[in-house]
């Protein structure tokens, strides 16, 4: 890939995504740096998934543009510099079914592997089983494992081939608080750039300190800390991030801290 020359390892420029006739990001612009670590939070259906299907390169923007280390990347893109992207850039889905289909655990975090032609596999599988705590799964089929542990899995898989860019989708839907705590630990301690989306604003800060939060109209409408968005209700309440019950009139959340 070319040098990038600019001060972003990923840049978005007016992105617009329409499924069919129904928009699901509206002119969406932001960028990041190499190292920097951003929640993506959003209502129910904002565009939270899309957006990040988009950075991976597995969905192309009908409008604007996402530039990856200086490459602008849609349809025209050469194969070389999208297999490069999508080397670099693991995405873990919301459901890890989606992402499973070898017959053993093994297999499946072998998989990418083998694929990129790596070198001592085997050794690698084992790291990174430890890694996510899975190495007693290894013999089993991932289709028969908890929710939980196949998104242990589906993240093992994504980690083995050392990605450079991590997309998180919900990744603690499926987990208990010992095993989310785990998943905090592990992010922490990778040298990575990571962007996670969460409707959990109670472990929101404990991913990162920048947010982005998309309305139920698929616009950006807040790009900065947590800390300031926290005071910030008009843009709490266009998130979906604040509510108010039919017995209780103020807004309020239940889980931010
Ligand atoms: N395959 C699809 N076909 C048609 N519309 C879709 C498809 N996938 C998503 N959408 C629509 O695009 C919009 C954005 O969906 P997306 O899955 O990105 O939202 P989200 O913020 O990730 O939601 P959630 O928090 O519920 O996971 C929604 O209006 C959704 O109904």
């Amino acid at each position: 890939m070319p040098l990038n020359q600019e001060d972003f390892l990923i840049k978005c420029n007016n992105l617009t995504y329409y499924f069919e006739n129904s928009i699901a990001l509206n002119n969406i612009s932001f960028s990041v740096k190499k190292g920097e670590r951003l929640v993506l939070l959003g209502a129910n259906g904002s565009g939270k998934t899309t957006l990040l299907r988009i950075l991976a390169a597995l969905y192309f923007p009908h409008k604007g543009e996402l530039i990856y280390k200086g490459n602008i990347i849609n349809r025209k893109t050469s194969k070389d510099v999208l297999k490069q992207l999508r080397t670099e850039i693991g995405i873990l889905f919301q459901n890890p079914d989606t992402m499973i289909f070898n017959p053993t655990v093994y297999d499946e975090i072998a998989f990418g592997l083998q694929e990129r032609d790596y070198k001592n596999i085997k050794d690698k599988v084992y790291e990174v089983a430890k890694l996510c705590q899975i190495e007693h799964l290894l013999d089993r089929s991932p289709l028969k494992l908890s929710g939980g542990e196949k998104q242990k899995v589906a993240l093992a898989s994504i980690l083995a081939p050392n990605p450079e860019v991590l997309l998180l989708d919900e990744p603690t839907a499926n987990l208990d608080p010992g095993s989310t705590g785990w998943l905090i630990d592990l992010l922490y301690e990778l040298d990575i750039t990571l962007i996670i989306s969460t409707h959990n604003l109670s472990i929101a800060p404990e991913f990162a300190s920048r947010a982005l939060v998309l309305d139920t109209s698929h616009n950006l409408i807040f790009d900065g800390s947590l800390k300031e968005l926290k005071n910030e209700y008009e843009i709490l309440k266009k998130a979906n991030l604040v509510h108010k019950h039919k017995y209780r009139n103020d807004f309020h959340w239940h889980d931010w801290y």
